[in-house]
């Protein structure tokens, strides 16, 4: 078993574009990594580097302390622990699901028995024998994801997982990742499904100019739930002028979408209370409290001015 992927001060330029910007992160067996950013930021340029299908300009990949990624000479071991999930693109229309399923289980050398396990969890039983031309865009996807599967290699890099699923594939699919975390694979995912992606990822990285950042440094306190955010409607710059003046110490932001966020302690009920007084006071009386979710957090990374 793999016990560590390291990416050691990755670099990639395009001409003069800086794409990754000295990137170093470790990943661990057993976890799941979410990667997000908008379109064109250099989530799949990542993974292309730990593929190996992209030499850095800077900086080195290593596996399991001892295998490097310098030369393309060490990629056929690379891939035997490292896949990445097929491309809908990469399917075959005349070939049928099954024999897809049977062409990966030869390849790495799996468990049989993973194809139809894998086929009954992802309830692809009434169409896997036939030709894959024939799918829709959901059965697709649910076959690349299976592909992967059954591949059954420790690191799994996957893009855009949930492309064109309906909601209950992906609570399924979201279900079989957990499973395999649990089983000690490393799954890094790039996802624009945010809240989904907070269900089950245990580290959540921004990308931004280059660089990778942990959301929990974006906001501490975000993923072991240290805070509770009043999410306020319609909170006027007079009134929230006011607002700082009166609770200096709290942080306060507003969303490119109008709403304000309030960040409060997880056990200070009486700030809580005196917020809720404060709000109904002045009519403000579109408000809840809850948790700041990713979906915040990238508004406030992203489309902040
Ligand atoms: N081979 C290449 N040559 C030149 N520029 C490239 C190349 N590959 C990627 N880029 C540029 O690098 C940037 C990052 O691209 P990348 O595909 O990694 O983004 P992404 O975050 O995966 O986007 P998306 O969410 O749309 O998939 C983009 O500006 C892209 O145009």
């Amino acid at each position: 078993m793999i016990d560590l992927l390291e990416l050691k001060k990755i670099g990639v330029q395009f001409g003069d574009k800086q794409v990754l910007k000295d990137i170093s992160i470790k990943f661990q067996p057993g976890e799941i990594i979410g990667l997000v950013a908008p379109n064109g930021t250099g989530k799949s340029t990542l993974m292309n580097v730990i593929m190996n299908y992209l030499p850095p300009n800077q900086g080195k990949v290593i596996l399991n302390h001892e295998l490097q990624y310098s030369s393309k000479a060490n990629e056929v071991k690379i891939h035997q622990d490292v896949s990445m999930m097929p491309d809908q693109s990469d399917l075959y229309n005349h070939v049928s699901g099954k024999n897809h399923l049977k062409i990966y289980q030869e390849m790495w050398n799996s468990d049989p028995k993973l194809i139809d396990d894998t086929i009954v969890k992802l309830g692809m039983e009434s169409y896997v024998k036939k030709k894959t031309g024939t799918y829709s865009l959901g059965m697709r996807q649910r076959l690349c994801f299976a592909m992967q599967i059954v591949s059954n290699t420790q690191v799994m890099l996957m893009d855009e997982v949930m492309n064109g699923l309906d909601p209950t594939h992906v609570e399924l699919i979201s279900q079989i990742l957990l499973q395999k975390k649990a089983e000690g694979k490393t799954i890094i995912i790039a996802s624009h499904l945010l809240e989904n992606l907070e269900q089950y990822a245990d580290r959540i990285f921004f990308m931004k100019n280059g660089e990778l950042k942990l959301v929990d440094d974006v906001s501490p306190g975000f993923s072991d739930n240290k805070v509770t955010t009043v999410r306020v409607s319609n909170f006027s710059q007079e009134l929230l002028i006011v607002f700082k003046e009166q609770f200096p110490e709290l942080a306060v932001q507003t969303l490119p979408n109008g709403k304000t966020l309030i960040d409060v302690k997880e056990q200070d009920t009486i700030t809580l209370g005196a917020i809720t007084q404060y709000l109904i006071a002045q009519r403000l009386t579109d408000f809840s409290f809850g948790k700041l979710t990713l979906n915040d957090l990238y508004s406030l990374e992203y489309q902040q001015s």
